[in-house]
């Protein structure tokens, strides 16, 4: 394991922040910390890495307790804050070369491995640039090339994506990719469980400082009873037909708005086929026929009844 935290609780006067949580990571993992805002995922990073103390815990990493060893564990983590920590007075390569020097590179090294991640997080062609003009998207990519120049074993990205362009977005969406392909061993936190989805091997969520669910996407699925939702639109509405749909196997349930038809049905059926042949069968025409499966944000739901969404709007 590269990291084991165990019973790790942090308080902030009367606010349980991280209530009592364990968890482990392998190398080669990316780890995911999904849940709402405010649940805790900043102060459980920030915890294990020494930001901030723990009130209770255990903290290995690299097989090293954190307490004891942290100057020497610190130099093999690369931080990816979630508020961006970066000089807007200094050009993007100059800001990568000061981080670079705090982890004791010099030389031709230190220039080869700022060119490096510039290149990796797409800056190269900005180097020169003062960062104070850069867009929101450029700050946030020179955030992750800082936290990358000295190789770091363990990658930690708070948020990586908040408040940002599509395009850098997509961006570091894709560098996270390279990274996974590459080995690295990344703790990715996010509200957006797409990105959570896309990217981790092994998910936690988090609700209230607990974890509330953990595995990989598809045992966490399995903790919803609801497997597909069919959104059918049809040429006209024929009540015979609603009430068909309604008593057929494995359907739990079908709602009606105007010619829309949405059709919930149970786990592991697959009752695509069996849907489609019964409007066949009653003479209706399917204009358009959208069928999707769970997702992550279907098992937020299903386990606390809210949606990570509506947590993060009214946030
Ligand atoms: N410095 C602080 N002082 C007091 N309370 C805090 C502090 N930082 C966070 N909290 C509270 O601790 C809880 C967990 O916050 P935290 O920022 O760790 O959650 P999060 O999941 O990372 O959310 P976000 O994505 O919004 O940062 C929240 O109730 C928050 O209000």
């Amino acid at each position: 394991m590269i990291l084991e935290v165990k019973n790790l609780i942090k308080r902030y006067g009367d606010t349980l922040a991280v209530d009592n949580i364990s968890f482990s990571i392998k190398e080669g993992e990316i780890f995911g910390l999904l849940g709402p805002n405010g649940a805790g995922k900043t102060t459980a990073i920030d915890t294990v890495i020494g930001i901030r103390d723990a009130d209770k815990g255990e903290i290995n990493i690299f097989g090293k307790d954190m307490k004891k060893h942290a100057s020497e564990i610190k130099k093999y983590i690369g931080i990816v804050p979630q508020d961006i920590a970066i000089y807007p007075d200094l050009t993007a390569y100059e800001n990568v070369e000061f981080f670079g020097r705090l982890y004791d590179l010099k030389g031709s090294l230190l220039k080869a491995r700022v060119e490096e991640v510039l290149e990796f997080t797409g800056l190269l062609d900005q180097k020169k640039q003062f960062v104070r003009n850069f867009s929101g998207g450029m700050k946030r990519r020179l955030n992750i090339a800082c936290a990358l120049v000295h190789r770091p074993k363990l990658i930690i990205m708070d948020e990586p994506t908040v408040g940002i362009d599509p395009q850098s977005r997509n961006h570091i969406i894709e560098s996270v990719k390279k990274m996974r392909n590459e080995g690295s061993t990344i703790i990715y936190t996010s509200h957006y469980m797409e990105e959570v989805e896309q990217l981790c091997s092994y998910i936690a969520i988090m609700d209230h400082g607990k974890i509330i669910a953990r595995g990989s996407k598809e045992e966490l699925k399995d903790f919803v009873t609801v497997e597909e939702k069919t959104v059918i639109t049809l040429d006209g509405i024929n009540y015979t037909l609603v009430d068909r749909i309604k008593t057929m196997d494995n359907v739990v349930d079908c709602s009606v708005e105007g010619n829309v038809i949405t059709v919930i049905s149970k786990k592991g059926t697959n009752n695509l086929n069996n849907i489609i042949q019964c409007i066949i069968d009653s003479g209706n025409q399917i204009v358009s026929l959208i069928s999707e499966k769970p997702d992550l944000e279907t098992v937020f739901l299903t386990l606390t009844g809210r949606t990570l969404r509506d947590e993060v709007t009214t946030a």
